[in-house]
């Protein structure tokens, strides 16, 4: 049933001297080629109207209330202005880039939050620039998690992709903290939340949760390394006692080959590296980032700032649009399931090996 409003979705500005305002702008310029779901940006339209006239993109930029943005999106590029002004260049952060770029996603969750956006979409952020600047959280995944409640949800980064999805248990770690860092409780906690979300947000019926050894061969029978068989695998069992689907642990190197792929739904794997670096490889131009465990959808592209061609035009907007389109299919399905009494006939929101 359609709802009476239809919020649209909020995109934030993302670092000013990153690809995050080239994209936007050529997502937008191709909005009807591409059928794309209406957003608005927050952030500062001075930056987005001057960057708009360097990549030669005749971008009506409209400041607006985020009520308004639906219905001006095909005219115009909405943006409610968040936040200081952003005055790097492209390529060249500087001391404005760290207070606008965290404004705007400030912003943008309140919108979700107060139903005046359907969903978040996050431009990327470059995440050194931001600790300059004095934030606290690792990321946006991490941000986002302090914003949506006390206590924090644990937030679970998930890269989706129709050729492969991917969890990295622990997130944004040094490499010579994560074997302290998984233990069972995070990777039980982990696989019951992609359990949850898979089925309620992308309905699929008992997902197949892929646990990645973190040892060479998953640690050939505790040979190499005991954390396979002391963490990775009494926490694929406990799930399975709760009736989760949870399979492993697999040696990292054999489980993402295109037959292996067909046994999983998602790959939970130790450390950001190990399951980002197939996803990537694979879907780079494709992939979403997903934030599961979030009393609301957001989304991003999977990529991050690319300072290297900022500016010239030659940024690939394709992530970005599939982050649009899936935070718009998640949030309708979203809508639908509460409107609805007999969630029964819901379909699957996405299969792997479904056209994107
Ligand atoms: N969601 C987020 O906020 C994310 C932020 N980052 C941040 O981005 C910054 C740079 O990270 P890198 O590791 O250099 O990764 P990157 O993704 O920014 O760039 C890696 C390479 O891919 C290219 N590239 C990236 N996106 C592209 C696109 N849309 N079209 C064409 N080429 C593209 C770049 O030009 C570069 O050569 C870091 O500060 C990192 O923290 C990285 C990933 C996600
Ligand atoms: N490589 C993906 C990534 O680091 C994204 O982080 P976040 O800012 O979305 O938490």
């Amino acid at each position: 049933m359609p709802r009476a409003f239809e919020p649209a979705l909020a995109l934030s500005l993302g670092e000013p001297a990153g690809i995050g305002p080239d994209i936007a702008l050529m997502a937008w310029e191709r909005r009807a080629e591409l059928d794309l779901p209406p957003f608005f940006i927050t952030g500062d339209p001075v930056l987005l109207r001057a960057r708009a006239n360097r990549l030669g993109i005749a971008s009506l930029i409209r400041e607006c209330d985020p009520e308004d943005a639906t219905a001006l999106f095909a005219e115009a590029l909405p943006v409610v202005p968040a936040g200081p002004r952003a005055t790097a260049q492209p390529g060249v952060p500087d001391a404005s880039s760290g207070p606008a770029a965290k404004a705007a996603i400030d912003m943008a969750i309140r919108f979700v939050q107060s139903g005046q956006a359907s969903a978040i979409v996050t431009n990327p952020i470059s995440k050194a620039v931001l600790y300059d600047a004095g934030f606290q959280y690792p990321g946006h995944t991490e941000y986002l998690a302090h914003l949506a409640g006390t206590p924090p949800p644990r937030p679970v980064m998930m890269i989706w992709s129709t050729e492969l999805a991917v969890i990295p248990a622990t997130i944004h770690v040094p490499l010579s903290d994560v074997a302290h860092l998984l233990t069972r409780e995070l990777l039980i906690e982990t696989g019951r939340i992609a359990a949850r979300d898979l089925e309620r947000r992308f309905g699929i019926t008992r997902p197949r949760l892929g646990f990645c050894g973190l040892n060479p061969h998953a640690g050939e029978q505790g040979t190499i390394g005991c954390e396979d068989e002391d963490v990775t695998r009494p926490a694929v069992e406990a799930l399975h006692r709760e009736g989760i689907d949870a399979r492993g642990p697999f040696p990292a190197d054999t489980m993402f080959h295109a037959a292996a792929r067909k046994n999983y739904d998602v790959v939970i794997g130790a450390y950001h590296d190990q399951v980002l670096t197939p996803v990537k490889t694979l879907a780079f131009d494709r992939a979403v980032n997903v934030t599961l465990g979030l009393p609301f959808i957001r989304t991003s592209p999977d990529h991050g700032t690319a300072f290297d061609i900022a500016g010239t035009g030659r940024a690939n907007p394709a992530s970005l649009v599939e982050a649009l389109r899936l935070a718009r299919r998640l949030s309708d399905r979203d809508g639908e399931e509460s409107a609805k009494a007999d969630k029964s006939d819901t379909a699957p929101l996405l299969a792997h090996g479904d056209p994107a």
